[in-house]
């Protein structure tokens, strides 16, 4: 039997948890399981055969070595034949150690999956992403990939009926002391929204520029979020956490408002199963502009004014 196990980053538990499709895609019928690190009481829906829950010390945690040591005594047991990590900040560092430990080929930031026999080719942006590559693994060891986060969607098909909880393994951990590897200080994050979860985005770039704060009032009006090309974050106007694209985020908003933006290849990457796409523009040749449902040509903060005042009239009504 086909065994699959995905690697749940603790703190964003419902996206890893959607790497479960990648492993459902290229084999339909095989066993999933998952594995989670750290204290914590994580709802996680019977989606997988088994959860492996290792209750480690919190400094634990921050050492990658450990962990994958941990999931390569899993892999002795359990002989997985696909393991499949989000390309989370602890994803990215922790999966090199774990493909160094089972002399395995690792594939990086991977975005797409397709399976032909059975040769496994795990997509990826090569080439500054003016290309996709199609790498497969060569190694006698299980196929290993990091996977960009909300590159994939759990499929209807493989969200079970019922919901029953997973079997839950819990794995006690020794008290180990992480070698070289000290907590000196804890601090709480701040609440903060991100781009993947909104409906509606707001997103502005090298047309808007300066005037990007203006598309605040928009977005509000449409109960969604802002956003950006790269353009406006190199130019320090708006921050890398809301940036849409190869080296930002992947976004799966109904409606995306693109205002300014040419629309790059790498900025299109991030746009993945968009409902509609407006796109305002000066030049209606834009290569966004082809993918759009809506082109408007013209000034794009006169087409949020405009829009602005047209949506608070109709609210008034
Ligand atoms: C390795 C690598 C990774 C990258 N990753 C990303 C990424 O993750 N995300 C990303 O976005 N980019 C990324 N880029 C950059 C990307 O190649 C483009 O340079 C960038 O997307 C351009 O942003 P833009 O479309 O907002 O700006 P521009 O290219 O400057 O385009 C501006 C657009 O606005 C239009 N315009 C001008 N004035 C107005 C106006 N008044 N009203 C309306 N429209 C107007 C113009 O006609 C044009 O279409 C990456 C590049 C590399 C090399």
């Amino acid at each position: 039997m086909t065994r699959g196990l995905v690697y749940l980053d603790r703190k964003d538990i419902r996206r890893s948890a959607q790497l479960l499709e990648v492993v459902r895609s290229l084999y339909p019928e095989a066993f999933v399981d998952a594995v989670i690190f750290g204290e914590g009481n994580w709802e996680i829906e019977g989606f997988f055969d088994e959860v492996h829950h290792f209750l480690v010390e919190e400094d634990l945690l921050y050492d990658v070595r450990r962990i994958a040591k941990h999931i390569q005594d899993l892999q002795e047991e359990k002989q997985y034949d696909c393991i499949v990590i989000p390309a989370t900040r602890e994803g990215r560092m922790m999966a090199p150690a774990l493909a160094m430990k089972l002399q395995t080929g690792l594939v990086a930031d991977v975005v797409e999956v397709s399976r032909e026999n059975e040769e496994i080719c795990m997509m990826r942006p090569a080439f500054d992403g003016k290309l996709m590559a199609c790498i497969t693994n060569q190694s006698k060891g299980p196929v290993m990939m990091t996977v960009r986060p909300g590159a994939f969607r759990m499929a209807e098909k493989h969200i079970p009926e019922r919901k029953e909880s997973a079997k839950v393994i819990i794995h006690r951990c020794e008290k180990e002391a992480a070698p070289g590897i000290r907590l000196l200080e804890k601090q709480e994050a701040g609440e903060s929204k991100d781009i993947r979860e909104a409906r509606v985005l707001v997103s502005g770039g090298g047309g808007v520029g300066e005037r990007f704060p203006q598309l605040e009032k928009l977005a509000d009006l449409l109960h969604g979020m802002v956003s950006s090309s790269r353009r406006l974050v190199d130019a320090g106007i708006t921050p890398r956490s809301i940036q849409v694209g190869q080296s930002g985020k992947i976004v799966s908003p109904r409606l995306y408002v693109a205002l300014g933006i040419y629309g790059s290849l790498q900025h299109m990457e991030g746009l993945s199963k968009v409902g509609d796409i407006i796109a305002v523009n000066t030049n209606k040749n834009a290569p966004i502009c082809s993918l759009a449902s809506v082109v408007v040509e013209g000034d794009a903060i006169e087409f949020v004014d405009k829009l602005s005042k047209k949506i608070i009239k109709e609210k008034e009504k």
